[in-house]
């Protein structure tokens, strides 16, 4: 039977970056993360005995190649879990405008995770699969819970601890994320490939690891507490911590461009003039702003005037995983 999941994309406050086992995307530090309302992917999954190999169409067209590999070994996984053994047709639809700069597959990956199982006739807890989405794309193992939410890095070689747990629901502190698209030049680096390589090659990374359990344990603190100046100043830190590392790679790499510094630049000005708004990036040029939701009419007035910004998506907290059929 055809089973459908909506997930959505979610924003990191203190960042996944680096893995310690690559096949089972085992982090080498915890996450925290906010559910986005705005953006997500649905995805429906049949099995079918007449099929020869899974069958993968994205916003209407078929996938083929490595796109589609990594579906069909995303589904054997799937399929080791629950014993079904045909293949499938997958159909996912992203509501993500690609140039907002969300990564798509912590949505991809945790829709396609919990339709798959739908259709395989079983069900399993959140924990269960945040544990399994984490073995599609690891910031999808956020997406399973909405509001805000934490990836344990676990301990464990299986990977059995490495999972999401909610921290706040969505309705619990209620902010505004602006996805602030810049124009864009060059191709960047993903994220895969850049957390891999900073892992490998550069001196900074141990600085990143000394810190960042530190930054978790206190924005957890300050989001108990609805201490949004403390949040904002420590997923600032932390963002600004993680682009640090790239720069000691080798190769070095820079996901920022000069529009990218002319935001942050105007986020530092905002909150000299007493505007509290914070930022946090990602693998890419684009710049996520958070704001108290009675600031945020003001400060997407002053980013609109910013000459390199080409797109302002404003997001709230949003919801987990939802089942469509
Ligand atoms: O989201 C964050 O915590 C921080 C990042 O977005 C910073 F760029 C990384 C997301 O990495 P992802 O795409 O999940 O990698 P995968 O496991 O190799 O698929």
């Amino acid at each position: 039977m055809k089973k459908t999941a909506r997930a959505h994309t979610n924003i990191a406050l203190i960042k996944y970056w680096g893995k310690r086992d690559e096949q089972l995307f085992l982090p080498t530090n915890s996450s925290l993360s906010i559910t986005l309302d705005r953006f997500y992917t649905e995805t429906s999954v049949e099995f079918d005995a007449n099929l020869t190999a899974d069958r993968f169409r994205l916003d209407h067209a078929v996938i083929e190649g490595k796109e589609r590999e990594k579906v069909q070994h995303f589904l054997d996984k799937v399929r080791r879990a629950t014993g079904e053994t045909r293949f499938a047709h997958v159909e996912s639809v992203n509501h993500v405008p690609t140039a907002a700069g969300f990564a798509s597959s912590a949505s991809g990956y945790s829709a396609l995770a919990a339709a798959a199982i739908k259709a395989a006739g079983q069900t399993f807890t959140e924990k269960e699969l945040s544990i399994l989405a984490r073995q599609g794309s690891g910031s999808a193992s956020r997406s399973v819970y909405g509001g805000f939410v934490e990836w344990q890095k676990g301990q464990l070689p299986d990977g059995s601890d490495s999972h999401a747990i909610p921290i706040l629901n969505q309705d619990e502190f209620d902010l505004a994320v602006l996805s602030v698209e810049v124009t864009t030049e060059k191709k960047k680096v993903l994220s895969r490939e850049g957390m891999k390589r900073t892992v490998e090659t550069s001196p900074f990374y141990e600085g990143w690891l000394k810190t960042v359990d530190r930054d978790l344990a206190a924005i957890k603190t300050a989001i108990h507490a609805r201490d949004f100046r403390s949040m904002g100043e420590i997923l600032e830190y932390n963002a600004l911590k993680m682009h640090a590392t790239t720069l000691g790679a080798d190769p070095p790499f820079m996901y920022w461009q000069s529009a990218t510094l002319k935001v942050m630049e105007a986020v530092s000005q905002l909150r000299e003039e007493g505007l509290l708004a914070y930022f946090t990036i990602d693998a890419g040029p684009n710049v996520k702003v958070i704001v108290e939701i009675e600031n945020e009419q003001a400060v997407i007035e002053r980013l609109n005037q910013i000459d390199v910004v080409s797109e302002i998506y404003p997001c709230r907290v949003g919801p987990g995983i939802t089942y469509l059929d």
